[in-house]
This record gives C-alpha cells, sequence and structure tokens, in this order.
C-alpha cells in the first residue's frame, strides 16, 4: 500500500522542484479522492482541486457559496489519498485579510502543497464568465500579503490569481501581476487569456511561475502542453474535465437504462469491478488480514 506516504512537507518542495524544473507540469483536477488516485497512477506532476467542481459537487453553483471547512475538509480527503503535491482553490480567500491568514493555515493543516487566492469581489464567478469585478490593487495586494505571512512551512505554495484581464484588459493584467509579485506572491494564475501572446506578455511581464487554466467552454482555446510550453507557462490545470467526463458518462448510462431497460450497452465503458478495487489497493488490505502489516489505510496518520 504506497498511497499518501508522501508528507505535506515533502510534496510542498516536490511542488517547489517541478515549477522551477523549466518543464511545463500538468495539474488535472480531481473531483473525489479516488480520481486523484487515478491522476497519481497515470503519473501526472500534480493534483489540482477546483472550487468550481468542490461546489458543483454539492449541486452548488461556483460563486463563492461553500466555506473555508468545505474547502479544507474535501481537500485534505483528496490530498491524503495521493503522494502528489495538491494545489487548491481558495478563491478569494473566505473574507478579509485575517480571514486568508486563517484561510492558509487551515490548508496548510489540511495537507495541500498551495492555493490560489484570486482579486474577484464577492460573490465571485467563474473567471471565463462575463460580468466579473476585480478588487482595487490595495486589497488585492493585502489578501496575498497576508497569506504569504501566515503560512509556517516556506515551501507551502501561494499563488495570485488576477481576473482583470477580462475587466480591465492586458496592461492592467501585467502590472497586476507584478504587483501581486512583490506583495509576496510565488506564482501568477493569469484567469481568462485570450491566446497564447497573452500568456508570454504574462511571462515576460514577471519572473515567478505562471499557470494556464485550460478548462473547457470558456475564454482560452484549449492549447496543447507544447504550445502552452513554448510561450514559458509552467503549469497548466485541467479544473473540470474529470468531473465534465464522469457526468457525461453517468449521464449517457441513465440515458441508457431509462431507453433499454439495461445498462448493457455502457458496460464496456465502465470501470470493470477489478480495475476499480485496483484503485483502492483491495489486496493490500487482504495482506492486512493476513499479518502482512506493510501498509498503512489512508486517513488514518
Ligand atoms: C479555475 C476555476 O476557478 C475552478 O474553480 O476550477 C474555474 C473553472 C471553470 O469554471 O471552468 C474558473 O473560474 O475558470
Amino acid at each position: 500500500m504506497l498511497y499518501a506516504k508522501t508528507t505535506p512537507e515533502q510534496k510542498r518542495l516536490k511542488l517547489r522542484e517541478l515549477l522551477a524544473s523549466g518543464t511545463i507540469q500538468q495539474f488535472p483536477g480531481a473531483f473525489n479522492p479516488l480520481s486523484a488516485r487515478l491522476i497519481d497512477e497515470k503519473g501526472f506532476a500534480g493534483v489540482y482541486i477546483s472550487g468550481a467542481v468542490l461546489a458543483n459537487d454539492l449541486g452548488l453553483p461556483d460563486i463563492g457559496l461553500t466555506t473555508l471547512t468545505e474547502v479544507a475538509t474535501r481537500a485534505g480527503q483528496i490530498a491524503r489519498m495521493t503522494d502528489l503535491p495538491c494545489i487548491v482553490d481558495a478563491d478569494t480567500g473566505f473574507g478579509e485579510p485575517m480571514n486568508v491568514a486563517r484561510t492558509v493555515q487551515e490548508l496548510e493543516n489540511a495537507g495541500l502543497a498551495g492555493c490560489h487566492i484570486e482579486d474577484q469581489f464577492n460573490p465571485k464567478r467563474c473567471g471565463h464568465l462575463d460580468g466579473k469585478n476585480v478588487v482595487d490593487l490595495d486589497t488585492a495586494t493585502k489578501r496575498i500579503r497576508a497569506a504569504a505571512d501566515a503560512r509556517r512551512d516556506p515551501n507551502f505554495l501561494i499563488m495570485a490569481r488576477t481576473d482583470i484581464r477580462a475587466v480591465e484588459g492586458l496592461q492592467a493584467a501585467k502590472d497586476r501581476a507584478k504587483a501581486l509579485v512583490e506583495a509576496g506572491a510565488d506564482a501568477i494564475f493569469p484567469e481568462a487569456m485570450k491566446d497564447l501572446e497573452e500568456f508570454q506578455a504574462i511571462r515576460d511581464a514577471v519572473d515567478v511561475p505562471i499557470l494556464a487554466n485550460m478548462t473547457e467552454f470558456g475564454k482560452s482555446d484549449l492549447f496543447t502542453v507544447d504550445q502552452l510550453q513554448a510561450v514559458g507557462v509552467n503549469m497548466v490545470i485541467y479544473p473540470v474535465t474529470l468531473l465534465r467526463s464522469a457526468m457525461g458518462a453517468a449521464e449517457r448510462t441513465l440515458d441508457s437504462i431509462k431507453a433499454d431497460g439495461t445498462q448493457e450497452a455502457q458496460v464496456g465503458s465502465m470501470l470493470t469491478r477489478a480495475r476499480l478495487y485496483d484503485l483502492v489497493d483491495y489486496e493490500a488490505y487482504n495482506r492486512f488480514d493476513t499479518g502482512v502489516f506493510n501498509f498503512r489505510i489512508p486517513g488514518t496518520d
């Protein structure tokens, strides 16, 4: 049983190394702990935990309705089931700068490797929708200063997300990115970039790692990892991709059951029982019962 043998401190160090490597790193979004294990098994660099997914999973829109407790709890459940570093979407930080400080400490306690905090007003909106608003520079930089100051592990990654591009344009995004780095951001998430040239412009404006959000049905085209690497992006997330895929499959199966009176037509595309057992390492638990105590039950450390 090999899951979650890596400590949060080791994961944070690993994340720092990955971002310094000069090679772009892919972080698919997990929609539950089990999908994080799949991401891990497939050899990705890390796991992204999307605010939209956490909200949608509860049947809610992604407009800042989830609480710090809900986000930290679920993100912690995901993080402890994988040896990969996990980055979580902390929205606007859940309040004033003092709340942002507590948010960071709670996310550290939950075993995350880092988080991003954005400069939208609450209630926030998906970064790829119209009608967003951003806070002024002073408020935005205070959030980041509070976050950077609050962490106890210096390797916990504080990423500043700015949504200003869609509101005030590219020059404003470059200016804000620079100011957020000065305030202590370790990385920048420029939201809703229109094209590769815009990513390049942010790359040229700051000397910290930058992230690209390849969310479907949004404002950015779905660039390949090579295209993003070529313009100096360090990390790419696919935040809602697995939830959309899984829910798409669930809908097709339900339609089959309704139409055919059986799920038979969909069985071929399902994860088999054996594969599912493999993902939860069923065999390791059987071995435990025979006296081979060579694993820790995930989540009990
Ligand atoms: C990155 C994001 O904030 C998220 O919650 O994952 C969303 C993703 C989405 O709604 O597709 C975003 O604002 O881009």
